[in-house]
């Protein structure tokens, strides 16, 4: 699991643990002694002394035991944490559109504390029974066999109970740990939405969804109490009926001479030393089926192919594929300062695999021009966009940046010669100079100041007592979508990117700040290869070249004069756009 790998205090916490429980099967031998030489009223100094020493240190030892193995259990923990974190921001779209974030949310808070638990509580005093046991049991040879092997009958028929149980166990917490995270991800969906969640009255529906997951929780935790109602006081009994037999037995020995009381003592003790870590292997078994649910789910995360990982697994698959342009050897990115065109060469994609979105596109976007897209909704234009972005591969055909595949260039390279200005402006929890420069650490002052004078957000963020610093709240909120646009706008800006994505870039704007934005715009647009998605053609008018998209296939490509003589359909959105009855 990448950097997850024990640390040396691993072998100090086992040390101490196992010193302590050395240390533990000292003390019934030296009561065996304290009683027998009370037995024969010469109680020694000496031995009390030990026995006290004995226990100082016992202790002691424990508390260091308990001190290193949280340790540990702390240290393994932000180890896989660490890998899960790096794993889940560098895992493709396609993985996010398959898998709600709450869950995942739920893999790295959830399954990691789990295997946390069970490092801390149970690894060690499992090592440290194992030696209580075997220690125990050799010791008790030694003083007496008979009594050894009465106690050792316990052995088999606590295990006919509890190996099936432990089995059970795996498949109820797993099913816990399932359940959780559905509800944590039924959590995410709804406080996200919240708005959308009372402005639809929709609150009854997710107070029955949400109540049917609290319900099933519940029974998945009246399963588990139920085995543990079973293995808990079953434990207790053997353990019960080995001390009354023990004692029993015992007795009649001590009356005939055959062992001497404090032997019986010993034995006593020792059976409570070797009976309990096997009361706590029971929970450990079932700690360690739970572990290792949690651990198979971190594990599917963390097997998950990266972005990189796909890439490199398409170019092998594609290995015959020279003619499509992914040819592995063209890895190095030689054309970072040349401004390119990007060229769709019979490009097609779908996001599932019997339902295309995209057919053997092909056109080129010249550098330092706008070219714009055209089309009724849903017909592939921001699927066009997230291709640019390699959110997604291509299923057939491929993007070249002039003659080089995009799939060859070094994805953040790439990404970091794109600003994406998308319909709906995403904006992160925090200030405005942070969504300003959300990437890109520091950035000077005056050029945030310039971006955000070119759009048209000085005025906003000089009537704001905190300027700059002034909070947007999550997904910002607290801004109107307008603002939130020229946010989006101002960050592309600041990114000074060569190739600009605007999708419906200026949709929210009333009329003279989109004049501000569309001037700030084509300053922006100057030197730099541009592809808009408008629905109002007003703003693609000059565009150098627009290409009609209908149902994922071109219709239509040529300037707005061109498509107005040869287009039907543009020539149509245009006078309904004109006449101002397009739902657009
Ligand atoms: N993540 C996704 N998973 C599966 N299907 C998707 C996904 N995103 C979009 N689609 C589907 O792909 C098709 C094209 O969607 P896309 O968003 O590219 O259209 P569009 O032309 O940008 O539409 P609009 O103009 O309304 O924004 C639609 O049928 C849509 O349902």
């Amino acid at each position: 699991m990448g950097s997850t790998s024990l640390p040396p205090s691993f072998a100090a916490a086992i040390i101490l643990g196992l010193g302590e429980t050395i240390l533990s099967l000292l003390i019934p031998l030296l009561t065996m002694d304290m009683v027998e030489q009370i037995a024969v009223s010469d109680l020694k100094a000496a031995t009390i002394g030990l026995l006290a020493s004995v226990f100082a240190l016992q202790t002691a030892f424990s508390g260091f035991s308990v001190y290193t193995m949280s340790y540990v259990g702390q240290y393994v923990i932000q180890g896989l944490r660490d890998d899960i974190w790096r794993q889940v921001l560098k895992l493709p779209i396609p993985f996010f559109d398959r898998n709600h974030s709450g869950e995942t949310m739920s893999r790295v808070t959830n399954d990691t504390n789990v295997i946390k638990d069970f490092i801390i509580g149970h690894v060690i005093s499992f090592l440290g029974g194992i030696v209580s046991i075997i220690g125990g049991v050799s010791i008790l040879i030694w003083i007496d066999w008979r009594m050894t092997l009465l106690m050792l009958l316990a052995v088999p028929a606590a295990l006919l109970v509890l190996w099936p149980l432990g089995s059970r166990m795996f498949r109820v917490s797993k099913s816990v740990q399932d359940e959780t995270a559905a509800f944590q991800g039924d959590l995410g969906r709804v406080l996200t939405e919240i708005r959308l969640v009372k402005s639809s009255l929709a609150e009854p529906t997710e107070e029955e969804q949400g109540l049917r997951r609290i319900r099933s929780l519940f029974r998945f935790g009246l399963q588990e109490a139920r085995i543990m109602s079973i293995v808990t006081p079953f434990m207790m009994t053997i353990m019960l009926l080995l001390l009354v037999v023990l004692m029993g037995y015992g007795g009649v020995r001590v009356a005939q001479g055959s062992l001497a009381t404090g032997e019986l003592v010993a034995i006593l003790l020792y059976m409570f030393q070797i009976i309990m870590p096997f009361t706590q292997m029971a929970s450990f078994f079932t700690q360690f089926q739970k572990a290792l649910g949690a651990s198979q789910r971190i594990i599917e995360l963390l097997e998950e192919r990266t972005e990189e990982e796909v890439l490199q697994a398409n170019r092998s698959t594609n290995h015959s594929g020279t003619d499509r342009g992914l040819s592995t050897a063209a890895t190095n990115f030689s054309c970072s300062s040349d401004k390119q065109p990007i060229v769709f060469e019979q490009l097609s994609f779908g996001y599932v695999p019997d339902r295309p979105v995209l057919h053997a596109l092909s056109f080129a976007a010249e550098p330092d021009q706008m070219t714009a897209f055209v089309g009724p909704s849903g017909t592939g234009k921001t699927t066009l966009f997230s291709l640019i972005e390699r959110f997604y591969l291509p299923t057939a055909g491929y993007i070249s940046y002039g003659t080089q595949p995009i799939h060859t260039i070094p994805l953040s390279e790439w990404r970091s010669k794109i600003a994406y200005v998308s319909q709906d402006s995403p904006m992160m929890a925090g200030t405005i100079r942070h969504n300003l420069t959300y990437g890109l650490g520091q950035v000077e002052e005056s050029k945030l100041l310039l971006a955000v004078k070119q759009a048209n957000l000085s005025h906003f963020i000089d009537s704001l007592p905190e300027g700059l610093e002034t909070d947007v709240g999550e997904r910002g909120i607290k801004l109107s979508g307008g603002q939130r646009q020229r946010l989006a706008i101002a960050r592309a800006i600041v990114r000074d990117p060569d190739i600009l994505l605007l999708d419906e870039a200026t949709a929210h704007l009333d009329s003279e700040s989109e004049k501000l934005v569309q001037e700030a715009l084509q300053q922006l647009m100057q030197g730099r290869t541009t592809l808009v998605i408008a629905h109002r053609l007003s703003t693609i008018r000059t565009a150098d070249k627009i290409i009609i998209l209908e149902e994922g296939t071109i219709t239509g490509e040529g300037t707005h004069s061109e498509l107005m003589q040869s287009h039907e359909l543009y020539s149509t959105l245009v006078q309904q756009q004109f006449l101002g009855i397009s739902e657009s």
